[in-house]
């Protein structure tokens, strides 16, 4: 695959046509997400749009509630024919499967393929520290965040969202076929603002990613085209 198809952006913006300014002024990206801020402000609306365009879509809700609510969640969820679909590991291993099997009907019944479901393990923005003290979960940040993707695998999940310092890890354990998308990533220039376990892009592919996500330091740049320019550019050194 193109290094360039293994960047997913965040169109984290407030409205529509926020969302389109960016998708028009970023051409080469091939794969966008919509996460909760667009989607609550603005519906679905953003996901015909990137349709017409040919572009992927990763559709980032992070679903976290009873079995029966993330399966209506996820069987409406798949009928709009995107490519992933989140939900949290924390909604137990009932839920994750209600989810699983919702996908597949919602898709059938849309007539579309259906969505590949990963889980969240732990949220990238979530340090040991807090993970400890905040949170009093006792184990190590980087057992609990396998723990929370192997029990993902055996519920039939296709992958899991980690942070790239897990990555390699959960790689090995889980091995190549699961899918491993990882935000926090952040190129050597850029700032990290509330991303807690973060790695360069090159860092996390070389880690075993297999898609990275990257919002700020692409969105946020004066000038968005030469900052992805420039990731490309780093990721490409590896091929
Ligand atoms: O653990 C997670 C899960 C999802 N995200 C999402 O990824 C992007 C990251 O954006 P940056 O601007 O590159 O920080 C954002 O949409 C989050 O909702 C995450 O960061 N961590």
């Amino acid at each position: 695959m193109n290094t360039h198809k293994k960047i997913i952006v965040p169109l984290d913006v407030p409205d529509l046509q926020s969302a389109i300014a960016l998708v028009d002024r970023l051409p080469l990206v091939d794969f966008w997400k919509v996460g909760l801020e667009l989607f609550t402000s603005s519906g679905p609306a953003i996901l015909e749009v990137l349709k017409s365009r040919q572009k992927r879509i990763f559709l980032d809700l992070k679903f976290h509630d009873i079995p029966n609510t993330v399966a209506g969640a996820c069987c409406a969820a798949a009928g709009y024919g995107v490519d992933l679909l989140t939900i949290h590991a924390t909604a137990g291993q009932d839920a994750l499967k209600a989810a699983w099997s919702a996908v597949q009907e919602g898709a059938l019944q849309a007539g579309v393929k259906p969505p590949q479901l990963i889980a969240i393990t732990l949220l990238t923005s979530i340090s040991s520290r807090q993970l400890a003290i905040d949170l009093k979960v006792p184990l190590e940040l980087p057992e609990y965040a396998l723990a929370m993707a192997l029990m993902a695998q055996e519920c039939g999940l296709s992958g899991a969202v980690c942070s790239p310092q897990e990555v390699a890890q959960l790689r090995q354990i889980c091995g190549d076929d699961f899918l491993l998308v990882c935000p926090g990533i952040r190129p050597s220039w850029a700032r990290k603002a509330d991303q807690k376990r973060s790695l360069t892009p090159a860092e996390a592919i070389l880690a075993g990613a297999d898609y990275l996500v990257i919002g700020r330091p692409i969105t946020g740049s004066d000038d968005p085209q030469l900052a992805w320019n420039q990731i490309v550019e780093e990721l490409t050194t590896l091929a």
